[in-house]
């Protein structure tokens, strides 16, 4: 049905039931859809030639407007929590406290650097962020049927929307629940804005947008992109979800995590660094014959 389903990057535990959802997503059309994606290692890459590309939150720490002093703490946060964020044999009540606390940390270091609004497009534009391969297929095609996209991440809001706009695919489909960064009247940063997100309170979030998804509530059919499996509950806010195909990206510790996300993902991407599949389903579902 689907060539690309039989990369050999592609696992599913049940390919029947990955090909039935499809098939209902398509029978039901384009105007019965929405796409929800998480954005750090999914949207983006996770690496390019053998290195680490940055998440929002590396953007900023890698750039000039970080003290080194900074920088070393924010390193220190990183090779501290970044092990248990993606280890399996962690539950996710056990990384929650630690998790708020990571975020809670490093965006107290951020907001001391009170970084300059007017510098984000500079710093974006001599960052190593990099969207993933067939990005511009992804964004081009939703927009061109009009089926919404929820970018719903973790990282920070501001830097994130600079990413997508010098890629030239923030287009008016486009909608983002993240942290974004509160400024003063100087053009400095002072706070984050509302209720802080991680990676493992998505769920909260989006009951909390509760009127995104009112706005969206014909549509019943979702597309959900994630790399993590605190990314699974970004739906939770879709009215009345009749067909759910969840796409799962497995960047790093494959093996000790294979199992958890074929048991949570439908279709699992192990070391994808594209948007090949998701793509070619949507080329599919959207297509009339
Ligand atoms: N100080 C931090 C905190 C988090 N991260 C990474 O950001 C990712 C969250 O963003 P999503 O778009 O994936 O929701 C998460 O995977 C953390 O590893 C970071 O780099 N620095």
């Amino acid at each position: 049905m689907i060539p690309e389903l039989s990369r050999p990057s592609v696992y599913m535990r049940d390919p029947r039931r990955v090909e039935e959802i499809i098939k209902a997503m398509k029978q039901a059309g384009p105007s019965t859809m929405q796409v929800i994606s998480d954005f750090d290692m999914t949207l983006t890459r996770f690496a390019y030639n053998g290195k680490r590309c940055p998440t929002c939150h590396n953007i900023l720490e890698n750039s000039k407007l970080i003290s080194q002093e900074c920088r070393d703490k924010l390193e220190d946060l990183l090779n501290t929590y970044y092990p248990i964020e993606i280890d399996s044999s962690r539950s996710v009540e056990e990384k929650l406290p630690l998790m708020v606390e990571w975020w809670t940390k490093a965006h107290d270091l951020l907001v001391q650097q009170k970084i300059r609004k007017d510098l984000l497009t500079l710093v974006v534009r001599e960052s190593d962020a990099m969207l993933r391969e067939g990005y511009r297929v992804f964004f081009d095609q939703l927009q061109e049927h009009s089926i919404p996209l929820l970018i719903f991440s973790a990282g920070v809001g501001d830097v994130l929307e600079e990413v997508i706009r010098q890629a030239g695919v923030f287009h008016p489909n486009v909608k983002i629940f993240s942290n974004y960064m509160d400024f003063d009247e100087n053009g400095a940063l002072r706070a984050f804005k509302g209720q802080l997100i991680h990676i493992y309170n998505k769920r909260e979030g989006a009951l909390l947008n509760s009127g995104h998804f009112q706005e969206l509530k014909a549509r019943h059919n979702v597309l959900l992109l994630g790399d993590s499996l605190g990314d699974l509950t970004m739906a939770d806010g879709v009215y009345s979800m009749e067909n759910i195909l969840k796409i799962g990206y497995l960047n790093d510790k494959v093996q000790e995590r294979k199992e958890s996300y074929l048991n949570a993902y439908d279709i699992v991407l192990q070391q994808d660094e594209t948007m090949d599949v998701a793509n070619a389903i949507l080329l599919y579902m959207t297509s009339s014959h």
